[in-house]
């Protein structure tokens, strides 16, 4: 697992273990992993050309101390102060008896072999002030390596106000902060690598599931299980003007580990013949039979508000998507907040806005997607409900606070009806009985590879391909390291 956590959590365990270290020994520890990381991406430290953007806090500190170290190695290391009466005076001190020295040319940046970004790290907030906002568009000539955060994104959100300097690679202190996790901030991170520094951390409020972690979540049939102990799901999707999402959604059910799908809605005829293992009715959530989940919502049309009112009724789990999302918005928290069964509700950005709207709140799609985490958790606050926030990197928010985020994904996976197998698929999870961050999680996780795997090497693909590469994933992700 990855775990993110707040400026505010970092500096609680660092006040606790500066008190017991002697001064400098985190800094040490920090400006140690960092120069070891740039050394490695050097073809070889000595004679090349290290620039340090440092600003006037703990963040210029330690990169100004990784320099030393490269220049004690040979490295010719340089400075660009961008506050020289406040500079960091202990990194500043290193960095000059190791033979490096300061500069004021921006020209610096361009001729650099390698840049090391620690203008500001958790001190940062808002876009980059005026002195370092013009590095965000100068060309550059070798890497980019942030010290503990880029510049310019916000720690906590992965939010970017306004300019932000772009790294090839983040060497992040302690754990790692959501920031970077978390688009539009992830995309200004670049490779991401983590260096202990013995922190004392309490549990993270971001984590990002890693390859054990999905495999773990999913589901394994035992030598008793039949169809019904591994749980039913219900699809109530499709509509005779949207019958190709109702197939879409059962294809993601079929393989989300349930043991059988049953399908309720106007699209049956088209459901059968695309899978005929699908149980089929047209009788709607309430009259449909015993399932573990349901599934609401994907090309339900006008359906979908009964399909909804029906499915929330019922004692199991509920995950509702497309037009059930929209008479959601419509009908408001009332709806959802209190329901004794959990609720699981997977919106895109416009579906977001639209919910958000239901809540008082004025944002619109554009808003949602640059406020990600913000948005996720202010709806399942809001409704009571675990939120599944669609596009590049899912946020999966919990009610009481917690997120994950997922990091497979391609944006290949942007393609109509690509949301309807995730729906189902997520609702199959559901009905296995894991909870539902656990299920939106695993379900984010595994429609992510199967959408990379489907794209290949990059070109387009269907939600069908997506559909079809759920069983690969799932395989590869169950398969003993080495063995894909
Ligand atoms: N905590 C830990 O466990 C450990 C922390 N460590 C390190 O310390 C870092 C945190 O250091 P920190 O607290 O000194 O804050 P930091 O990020 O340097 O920022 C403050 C400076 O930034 C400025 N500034 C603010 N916003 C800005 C903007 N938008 N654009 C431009 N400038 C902006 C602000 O200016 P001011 O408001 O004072 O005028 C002030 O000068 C942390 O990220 C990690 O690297 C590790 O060494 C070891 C363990
Ligand atoms: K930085």
């Amino acid at each position: 697992m990855r775990h993110a956590h707040t400026a505010e959590q970092v500096r609680a365990a660092e006040a606790a273990l500066i008190a017991r270290l002697p001064e400098g020994t985190l800094m040490g520890r920090a400006a140690a992993g960092l120069a070891a990381v740039c050394a490695g991406l050097l073809p070889r430290v000595y004679g090349s050309r290290v620039l340090v953007l440092a600003g006037s806090g703990d963040n210029g500190g330690d990169a100004l101390l990784a320099a030393a170290r490269l220049a004690r190695r040979g490295a010719r290391a340089e400075a660009l102060l961008l506050d020289p009466a406040r500079a960091h005076a202990a990194g500043l001190a290193a960095l000059l008896a190791a033979g490096g020295r300061t500069t004021a040319d921006p020209d610096a940046f361009t001729r650099a072999d390698l840049v090391l970004d620690g203008i500001v790290g958790l001190g940062g907030r808002g876009p980059l002030r005026p002195a370092a906002a013009p590095f965000a568009t100068l060309p550059r000539r070798g890497p980019v390596v942030a010290v503990d955060v880029p510049s310019g994104v916000d720690p906590d959100t992965g939010e970017v106000a306004g300019p932000a300097l772009r790294a090839d690679a983040t060497v992040c202190f302690g754990t790692h902060k959501p920031g970077l996790l978390i688009d539009p901030g992830a995309r200004y991170a670049g490779t991401l690598h983590l260096v202990g520094i013995g922190l004392d951390l309490p549990p993270a409020p971001v984590e990002a599931l890693q390859r054990a972690d999905a495999a773990a979540l999913l589901p394994v049939p035992g030598a008793e299980s039949d169809k019904y102990r591994r749980g039913v799901v219900g699809v109530a999707a499709g509509s005779a003007r949207y019958p190709g999402a109702a197939v879409l959604a059962v294809a993601g059910a079929l393989y989300g580990g349930a043991g059988a799908v049953r399908y309720t809605g106007h699209a049956a005829a088209e459901v059968v013949r695309r899978h005929p293992e699908a149980l089929v009715t047209e009788d709607g959530p309430a009259r449909a039979g015993r399932v573990q989940a349901w599934v609401v919502g994907p090309g339900g049309g006008a359906d979908a508000e009964r399909a909804l009112r029906e499915a929330l009724d019922t004692g199991v789990p509920v995950l509702a998507d497309a037009d059930a999302l929209t008479e959601l918005a419509r009908l408001g928290p009332a709806a959802t907040a209190g329901r004794p069964a959990p609720v699981l509700l997977t919106p895109h950005a416009g579906e977001a806005a639209r919910l958000l709207a239901g809540l008082g709140e004025d944002a619109d799609a554009e808003q949602v997607a640059a406020r990600r985490l913000w948005a996720a958790r202010r709806l399942a606050a809001g409704y009571g409900a675990t939120v599944l926030l669609k596009g590049s990197t899912t946020v999966v928010a919990d009610p009481d606070g917690r997120a994950r985020v997922n990091t497979t994904g391609t944006g290949w996976l942007g393609t109509a009806g690509s949301g309807d197998v995730l729906a189902g698929l997520a609702g199959s999870l559901l009905a296995t009985g894991r909870t539902p961050l656990d299920a939106g999680s695993a379900a984010a996780h595994l429609h992510g590879l199967a959408g990379r795997e489907a794209a290949g090497r990059g070109g387009p693909i269907t939600a069908l391909d997506v559909a079809a590469g759920l069983h690969g994933a799932w395989a590869g992700l169950r398969a003993p390291d080495g063995d894909r």
